[in-house]
C-alpha cells in the first residue's frame, strides 16, 4: 500500500452477499472417452497459434464449421479448454519438472514464474502435448476422468506429483499455484486484501473461485416487463432468480433465440457491471457522457434509467464498437443516445446543451483495464497480466480521467470504473488523481461482485465536482 494511503479508504466497503455462492470446488469437465481425440486436435490447433488468442472467440470460430457437434459436445470442448487455460502455469511446470526430474520444485516454480512473465507462458505451454496436460489436470482436480492412453509412465508420475504437491502446499507463495495463480501476483493480492479488508477466508474464496464460471446475468430493459421476461425464460427451461432488474439465469437453450432477447426486453450484462450503471445514478432529463462506451453495455443500462428523457453522449476510440451500440439501442427502443468517435488524446467538444450548462451532469469513465475481474469467464486473460501491462494501462486510465474531468459541470458527478481487482488501477490511481484535482472529492468507492456475489469483480469510485471552481 502506498505511503499516506488513508485508512478510511483502505478499508473499502464489502457489499452484502446478495446470492448464495455455489460450491467453489472446481471439478473436471464431464469427460467421455470418445471426445478425447477431438480435444487433442483442438489443443494442437490452438498451440499452432504463435500468440495466445482470446480463447472464447477462437473456439467459437473453430466450432462454427464443425456441424457434427451437438450442444453438449460444444459445451464440453469449451469447458475442457477453459479448464486447461485456468491451470496453464501449474500444468506447464509439472510437465517441465517431471521431464527434467527437478527435485526442488518450489525454487523451480519461482524461477520459471519470473521467466514466464505475462504471455511468455504461452511459448512454454504450447510445447506440451494434450495428453500430459489432461493427465496433470486429473491430478489437480477432483473428478473421474480416465488418463489418456498415451500416458504409459503413470507409476512414475504419481509419486512425483505427490512430492510436488507437498512442496507447493508448504510455501505460502506457491500454495495458490495449485489453483492456477502465479506467485508473481502475490503482492497484488496482498494489496487487494488490505484495501478491501478481506479475511483469509475471503482471499481463499477469491482465488479458488476464479476457476468457476459465474452464471449468465441478464438485465431487464424496462422494469414493467420484468415479470413477463422471467416467465418466458422459465418456460424455455431456464432457472431464474431475480434481483430488481438483474436476472440470474442457468440452464435453458440459447438466450439469443428467446423472444425477450430478440425484441430487446433483456441484455446480457454481468451483475457487477449492472452495479456500475446504478452507481452513476442517471435520472430522466439529465445530460450524461459515457466516455468509454464500447459496445454500449453500460450506456443501455443508463438509458434504461432515463426512459428516453434527457440525452446520452456515447464515445469510444473504436468506431465499430459504437456501431454495435447503435444496433443494440435500436433493439431496446432507446432514442436519446448520440455516438461519437473520441480518443482521449484530446478533450471532447461538448454538445451545445452541455456547453450551455457548464458541462454534463454525469460522466462515466468505464476505463480500459487489465480485465482481471473477468478471469472467471475469460480464463486466458490472466496470462496477459504483467507489471508492464498495468503500468501502460494506468497511464491511459489517468489520461482519460484528465480529459473527462473538465466536461463535468460544477456540482456534477464523475464515475470511474474498471473490471479489475488490482488496487493499482483502482484505489491507488484514484487517490493519486485526486491529489492533482482539488475540484473533485471522493464520495465513495467500492469493489463489487466476486467474492461476495457470484459474478465478475468490478470497482467504481464516485467523484463529485465542487459547485465553485477551486481558488
Ligand atoms: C471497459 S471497455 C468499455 C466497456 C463498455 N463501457 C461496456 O459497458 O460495454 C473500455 C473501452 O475504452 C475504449 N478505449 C480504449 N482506449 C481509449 C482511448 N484512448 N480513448 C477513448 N476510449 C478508449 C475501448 O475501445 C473500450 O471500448
Amino acid at each position: 500500500m502506498p505511503a499516506g494511503y488513508p485508512q478510511a479508504l483502505a478499508k473499502g466497503r464489502v457489499n452484502a452477499m446478495p446470492y448464495n455462492l455455489p460450491s467453489l470446488q472446481p471439478v473436471m469437465p464431464d469427460f467421455r472417452g470418445y471426445r478425447y481425440p477431438h480435444l487433442g486436435q483442438l489443443w494442437e490447433r490452438l498451440t499452432a497459434e504463435p500468440e495466445l488468442p482470446q480463447v472464447d472467440r477462437w473456439l467459437s470460430q473453430q466450432l462454427r464449421s464443425q456441424k457434427q457437434f451437438g450442444r453438449q459436445d460444444r459445451l464440453f470442448y469449451a469447458d475442457a479448454l477453459f479448464t486447461v487455460m485456468r491451470y496453464l502455469l501449474p500444468l506447464t511446470l509439472l510437465e517441465e519438472g517431471y521431464q527434467r526430474q527437478v527435485s526442488d520444485m518450489a525454487a523451480y516454480a519461482l524461477e520459471r514464474d519470473a521467466e514466464l512473465a505475462g504471455d511468455r507462458i504461452w511459448q512454454a505451454a504450447r510445447e506440451l502435448p494434450a495428453s500430459v496436460l489432461w493427465y496433470w489436470l486429473i491430478q489437480l482436480l477432483p473428478g473421474t476422468a480416465e488418463y489418456p492412453r498415451e500416458i504409459e509412465d503413470e507409476p512414475f508420475r504419481t509419486p512425483y506429483w505427490e512430492r510436488v504437491q507437498a512442496q507447493w502446499a508448504a510455501d505460502e507463495r506457491l500454495a495458490w499455484l495449485l489453483d492456477g495463480w502465479r506467485p508473481a501476483w502475490h503482492d497484488w493480492l496482498a494489496e487487494r486484501q488490505q484495501a478491501s479488508g478481506w479475511t483469509a477466508e475471503q482471499v481463499e474464496r477469491f482465488c479458488t473461485g476464479q476457476n468457476i464460471r459465474p452464471p449468465l446475468w441478464l438485465r431487464v430493459q424496462k422494469p414493467a416487463q420484468a415479470a413477463a421476461v422471467e416467465q418466458e425464460l422459465k418456460q424455455v427451461g431456464f432457472t431464474v432468480d431475480a434481483d430488481e432488474d438483474a436476472l440470474k439465469a442457468r440452464g435453458g437453450r440459447s438466450i439469443f433465440q428467446t423472444a425477450a432477447f430478440r425484441l430487446g426486453g433483456i441484455e446480457i450484462q454481468d451483475w457487477a457491471s449492472q452495479q456500475i450503471s446504478r452507481a452513476v445514478g442517471a435520472r430522466p432529463g439529465e445530460l450524461i457522457w459515457d466516455a468509454c462506451a464500447g459496445g454500449g453495455g453500460k450506456t443501455l443500462a443508463l438509458a434504461s434509467r432515463m426512459n428516453n428523457l434527457g440525452a446520452i453522449t456515447a464515445t469510444d476510440i473504436r468506431a465499430w464498437k459504437l456501431e454495435e451500440l447503435k444496433r443494440r439501442a435500436k433493439r431496446a427502443g432507446w432514442f436519446n443516445i448520440r455516438r461519437f468517435e473520441w480518443d482521449a488524446e484530446a478533450p471532447l467538444k461538448l454538445p451545445r446543451e452541455a456547453r450551455q450548462q457548464g458541462g454534463f451532469d454525469r460522466v462515466l469513465v468505464d476505463a480500459p483495464c487489465t480485465s482481471a475481474g473477468t478471469w472467471r469467464r475469460n480464463p486466458d486473460a490472466r496470462w496477459r497480466l504483467s507489471s508492464h501491462q498495468v503500468a501502460e494501462l494506468t497511464r491511459l486510465q489517468t489520461r482519460i480521467l484528465d480529459q473527462a474531468a473538465p466536461a463535468v459541470r460544477p456540482g456534477g458527478t464523475l464515475v470511474y470504473a474498471t473490471c479489475s481487482w488490482l488496487t493499482a488501477e483502482n484505489e491507488q490511481l484514484v487517490m493519486a488523481w485526486l491529489q492533482r484535482q482539488p475540484e473533485f472529492r471522493l464520495s465513495h468507492q467500492q469493489l463489487v461482485g466476486f467474492p461476495e456475489a457470484d459474478a465478475d469483480t468490478m470497482y467504481y469510485a464516485v467523484l463529485r465536482r465542487s459547485e465553485a471552481p477551486a481558488q
